[in-house]
């Protein structure tokens, strides 16, 4: 399998190169040169399979000719065989007739991301070990995929992770995660800043050739191809459980960088019979605006109740830009030009078509996050996350055809997010054992302005 930039001006990378490299040298995104296809067939063979093996079926073609299938097999089993506290890893539950909950926050540290990052680290430790190299692992977090990538890398020779969060709009169950990780191979670092500027900080040094080479920059976010691909395997395991490939299936995606909702356009492509794709924003509703009007353009980020996704600039849509664009690379350099000169661009009609067909959106307010909480629970006793209520919300807009099952992904845990629960519900989620001195423990975290120049000269000061 060889993998391709979204720009068109990087070399093609084999998946070691692609999980080593993270962003393209020329700024873009890389994806699969061509997508694996199911048969229905293969995708009914899934069923009643563990986690781990559907999950073999589904990566191993990703990764064909960079890992062999008994390394690839024993990670696969290493990670959804003892990581997840769920025998089922990511369990579905029923909430109305054809309404189900896709529970993804069973992992280590309870949020969606364990499943892509408890394996990426285990990919790194493989290729720097092959390589005899040490990577420098640079992530921007709104909450949860910094404690997810820290607990994948923390103790790991040949990776230093630097996370950077920012200041004071995560919540103090997700500060708390990454700061009280205290081996020396993590660095934390507040930035006075919002996510959007986090993420345009870990882009800059990305770009910055010269100092990317000499400190052996890597990615843990979703610009990372490794983190979609695990993210695609999820949409098989449950579509199949209710019905696939003799049924389909529709999917709603709390969204903010694009990354998890992308996985289910692949699974698409792969041959999963979805229906619908249903994108779920709180306020900072870039997407379904665009969607709407057409018009990509961010106009500040608002901190809202689901503070993971308080997301304006959202990396993985130029990747699904780039398969509207038809795959051609100069419309995506045009695109982003523009994005980078004017913080925003128009997409040309045919483009606007092609997303409105693959994808519907929906945005929620904190009111509305609110009182989705609160009355789920009052129906049925289920306490939700404010994440999985603003999907919730969005599913219940969007669903054109109650008669296919709709799978609202949940992908936190309520404890993370306890104050705004509490408040919702009046119930006061208690932390996994595992987590519950957590509020105790020793925190360590350095602040940093919004500087590129700050934030390099730090990094280097770590070699
Ligand atoms: C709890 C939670 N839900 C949803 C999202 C949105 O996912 P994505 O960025 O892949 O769109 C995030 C952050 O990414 C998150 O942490
Ligand atoms: N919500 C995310 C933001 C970063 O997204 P990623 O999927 O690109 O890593 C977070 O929790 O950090």
């Amino acid at each position: 399998m060889k993998y391709i930039s979204t720009r068109g001006e990087a070399e093609k990378l084999d998946f070691e190169g692609v999980t080593l490299t993270g962003l393209a040298r020329d700024g873009g995104l890389y994806v699969p040169e061509e997508l694996p296809k199911f048969s229905a067939g293969k995708i009914r063979s899934f069923r009643g399979k563990p986690y781990a093996d559907v999950a073999f079926e589904v990566i191993q073609p990703f990764v064909a000719g960079s890992l062999s299938d008994a390394d690839l097999k024993a990670m696969l089993d290493a990670t959804y065989g003892k990581a997840f506290r769920h025998p089922a890893v990511a369990p579905l539950v029923q909430l109305g007739a054809n309404d189900w909950l896709l529970e993804l926050f069973h992992g280590p540290t309870l949020a969606f991301k364990d499943f892509a990052l408890q394996l990426l680290g285990r990919f790194f430790d493989h290729f720097t070990a092959k390589r005899g190299q040490k990577l420098t692992i640079l992530g921007a977090t709104s909450g949860d995929t910094g404690s997810a990538a820290i607990e994948g890398c923390r103790g790991r020779d040949n990776v230093t992770i630097y996370m950077l969060h920012p200041k004071d709009r995560v919540s103090e169950v997700q500060r708390r995660q990454m700061t009280t990780v205290l081996e020396d191979n993590v660095v934390n670092i507040a930035v006075e800043g919002n996510f959007d500027d986090c993420q345009a900080l870990v882009k800059a040094c990305f770009n910055d050739l010269e100092f990317r080479d000499r400190v052996g920059l890597t990615a843990v976010n979703s610009i990372n191809w490794a983190r979609v691909m695990a993210q695609i395997v999820y949409y098989f395991t449950s579509a199949v459980a209710l019905g696939a490939p003799d049924r389909e299936v529709s999917y709603t995606v709390p969204t903010g960088n694009f990354g998890d909702i992308f996985a289910g356009y692949i699974a698409k492509g792969m041959g999963l019979p979805v229906r619908q794709l249903v994108i779920a924003t709180n306020k900072n509703d870039i997407l379904a605006r665009a969607l709407q009007s057409g018009a990509y353009r961010a106009d500040g980020v608002e901190a809202t109740l689901s503070p993971s996704m308080d997301i304006q600039v959202s990396s993985n849509f130029e990747r699904l830009m780039f398969d509207l664009a038809g795959r051609d690379a100069a419309e995506i350099r045009a695109y982003m030009d523009t994005l980078t000169a004017e913080k925003g661009f128009d997409l040309k009609q045919a483009h606007l078509e092609a997303l409105r067909a693959s994808f519907a959106a929906s945005q929620a307010d904190d009111a509305l996050t609110a009182k989705v909480m609160a009355d789920l629970y009052k129906a049925s006793g289920y306490v939700a996350d404010p994440h999985t209520a603003v999907g919730l919300a969005s599913a219940a807009v969007c669903n054109t055809d109650p008669s296919v099952p709709m799978v609202t992904l949940s992908t936190a845990h309520p404890a993370k997010f306890g104050a705004a629960v509490t408040e919702a519900t009046g119930v006061d989620p208690a932390l996994p054992a595992h987590m519950a001195d957590l509020l105790s423990r020793e925190e360590r975290l350095i602040t940093l302005a919004n500087d590129v120049t700050a934030l390099q000269a730090r990094i280097e000061q770590g070699l």
